[in-house]
C-alpha cells in the first residue's frame, strides 16, 4: 500500500461503505460524546420511531454547558440561570436513563466540560473516530483520533446507527519546528497560528500538527492546540500518539488493562504519517518566534503579540471589530483596562492551565476592582487542583474558585460579564456578546490571564516570570 498519512489511515479504518461522486461515504463512530445542549431533539428523534441505542457502551454524557458553577443552596437546589438551562439538564438526566447510557451528572465523581472529563475517564482513545454535537470536538485529536462536531440532525443518526454519513476532507498539515520560548504557552501558539492561516485557514481540511514543538507538547497542551482548530475552520485538528499519549492514558478507567493494554499500545503506535505521505497542503512555523499572544477583534483570527501593535483594519468589519472592542490600531494590547479574568473552558481548564495560572498568582492581589473567576474544567480537575491547594491560592489572591462546568465560555449558565466589560478568557471564542451582551472578549493563555488579573490590565505574565527568576 502506498504511504498514507494519519488522517488517512483512520479514514481507512473506520469508513464502511466508500462515498461515490453523488453519495457521501459511511464512517463508523467508535465514540460518542453527547451533552444537554444538542441532544433533546436527538433523544426526542428516537423516540418518536421507536427506535433504541444502537451502542450504549460507545456513548457517554455529561452535563457541562447550562450547569451553575455555585453550590447548591442549603435544600440542595442548585441555582441555574434559566428554567430553560435546568429543564435542559433534567431532559438529558432522563433521556440516560430511558435510553440506558452512562451518564457523568451532578452525583458523579467524573462530570466535566465534556471535552475535559472524556479524555480523562480514558473514553478517549488514539485510532479512534470521536464524534459529539459539539464543534470543539476536534480536542480528541490530541489522541491521535478522528475526533469533529456534529449537529443534532446527525447526533441522532449516530445514537440510532453508530455511523455517520462524510465526505473526506483534504489533509492539512501544520508543521511547527524549533522550540516556544519561556511564558510562551500552546495556548500563544494555536492562537498564533489561527491569526496566520485566519479563520478560514482550515476549511475543508483535518489538520494534522506535526513538528518538533508539537512533539514536546504535553497531553494538556496538545489538546489545547488541537482545541481550537475548529476557529481555523478545520474539520478536526489531530496529533499523532506518542509516548507523551500513552503515559498519560494508562491507569485510566476506561482504557484497556494487562495484556490488552500492551496490544493496544503496539497498535497505537502504528498511527503516523508514513515517510512520504502527502498532504494536500502544508505550512510550517517557527516556534521560537512566538511571542505571548491574544486576540485584539472579535474573531479568533484576529490576533497579535501581546506587545506589537494591533494592526489596523484591513476592511469595515475588522473596523466594526475594533470599534466593538474599544481598540485603538497602532497601540499594543498590553497595557488595556481590565474589568474580569476568567481562567477556565474546555480550552485551559485543565490542572496544568491552574498551576500555570497560580504560579504567577501565588502571594499576590487581583487588582481592584477586577473580578476574576477560576472554573476547573471538571471534578477530577476540582480534586487535584485543592488537594495541591491551587483553590486557596486563587482564593487568597481574591479570585472566586467554582464548581467545574463550560461557566464564562459561554455565559448560558448564569456566569457572564456586564455590556462593555473587558474580559480576560482562556477560552476559545470572543464573538460580539459571546461572554454576555455587550462583553469584549480577548483570547488568552492562562499565563498571561493571570498576569492580567495582577495588574488589572492586559500584562506580559513574563513581567512576573522574571520577578521570579530574580528573587
Ligand atoms: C453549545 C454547543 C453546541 C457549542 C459548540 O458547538 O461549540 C458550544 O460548546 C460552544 O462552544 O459554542
Ligand atoms: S467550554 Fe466553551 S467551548 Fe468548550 S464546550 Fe463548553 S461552551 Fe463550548
Amino acid at each position: 500500500m502506498s504511504a498514507r498519512t494519519l488522517f488517512d489511515k483512520l479514514w481507512d479504518s473506520h469508513q464502511v461503505v466508500a462515498e461515490s461522486a453523488t453519495t457521501p461515504g459511511v464512517l463508523y463512530i467508535d465514540l460518542h460524546l453527547v451533552h444537554e445542549v444538542t441532544s433533546p431533539q436527538a433523544f426526542d428523534e428516537l423516540r418518536s420511531r421507536g427506535l433504541s441505542v444502537r451502542r450504549r457502551d460507545r456513548t457517554l454524557a455529561t452535563l457541562d454547558h447550562s450547569t451553575p458553577t455555585l453550590p447548591p443552596d442549603a435544600n440542595g437546589k442548585r441555582p441555574y440561570y434559566t428554567p430553560e438551562a435546568e429543564a435542559q439538564v433534567a431532559m438529558l438526566e432522563k433521556n440516560v436513563v430511558d435510553f440506558g447510557i452512562d451518564l457523568m451528572g451532578w452525583d458523579s465523581p467524573n462530570r466535566g466540560i465534556v471535552h475535559v472529563a472524556g479524555p480523562e475517564v480514558g473514553a478517549t482513545q488514539p485510532g479512534m473516530t470521536i464524534v459529539c454535537g459539539d464543534s470543539h470536538t476536534a480536542t480528541h485529536g490530541a489522541f491521535g483520533a478522528l475526533a469533529f462536531g456534529i449537529g443534532t440532525t446527525e447526533v441522532g443518526h449516530v445514537l440510532a446507527t453508530q455511523c455517520l454519513l462524510q465526505r473526506k476532507p483534504k489533509s492539512l498539515a501544520i508543521r511547527v519546528d524549533g522550540a516556544l520560548q519561556p511564558g510562551v504557552t500552546a495556548k500563544d501558539l494555536i492562537l498564533h497560528i489561527i491569526g496566520r492561516i485566519g479563520i478560514g485557514g482550515g476549511t475543508g481540511y483535518v489538520i494534522e500538527y506535526t513538528g518538533e514543538a508539537v512533539r514536546a507538547l504535553s497531553m494538556e497542551e496538545r489538546m489545547t492546540v488541537c482545541n481550537m482548530s475548529i476557529e481555523a475552520g478545520a474539520r478536526a485538528g489531530l496529533i499523532a500518539p506518542d509516548d507523551t499519549t500513552f503515559e498519560w492514558l494508562e491507569g485510566r478507567e476506561r482504557v484497556p488493562k494487562g495484556e490488552a493494554w500492551n496490544r493496544a499500545v503496539a497498535q497505537w503506535r502504528t498511527l503516523t504519517t508514513d515517510a512520504g505521505a502527502r498532504y494536500d497542503s502544508e505550512v510550517r512555523i517557527d516556534a521560537s518566534t512566538i511571542q505571548p499572544s491574544v486576540t485584539y477583534g472579535t474573531h479568533p483570527g484576529m490576533v497579535v503579540a501581546i506587545n506589537a501593535p494591533v494592526p489596523a483594519a484591513a476592511d469595515a468589519l475588522e473596523q466594526r471589530a475594533l470599534d466593538y472592542m474599544k481598540v485603538t490600531a497602532g497601540k499594543p494590547m498590553a497595557g488595556e483596562a481590565v474589568d474580569v479574568v476568567f481562567i477556565g473552558s474546555c480550552t485551559n481548564a485543565r490542572l496544568s492551565d491552574l498551576r500555570a495560572a497560580a504560579q504567577i498568582m501565588r502571594g499576590r492581589q487581583v487588582a481592584a476592582g477586577v473580578r476574576m473567576l477560576v472554573v476547573p474544567g471538571s471534578e477530577q480537575v476540582r480534586r487535584d487542583a485543592e488537594s495541591e491547594g491551587l483553590h486557596q491560592v486563587f482564593r487568597d489572591a481574591g479570585a472566586e474558585w467554582r464548581e467545574p462546568g463550560c461557566s464564562m465560555c459561554i455565559a448560558m449558565n448564569g456566569d457572564l460579564a456586564q455590556p462593555g466589560q473587558l474580559v480576560v478568557s482562556t477560552s476559545n471564542r470572543n464573538f460580539e456578546g459571546r461572554q454576555g451582551k455587550g462583553a469584549r472578549t480577548v483570547l488568552a493563555s492562562p499565563l498571561v490571564a493571570a498576569a492580567s488579573a495582577i495588574a488589572g490590565r492586559v500584562a506580559d505574565p513574563r513581567e512576573y516570570i522574571e520577578q521570579e527568576a530574580a528573587a
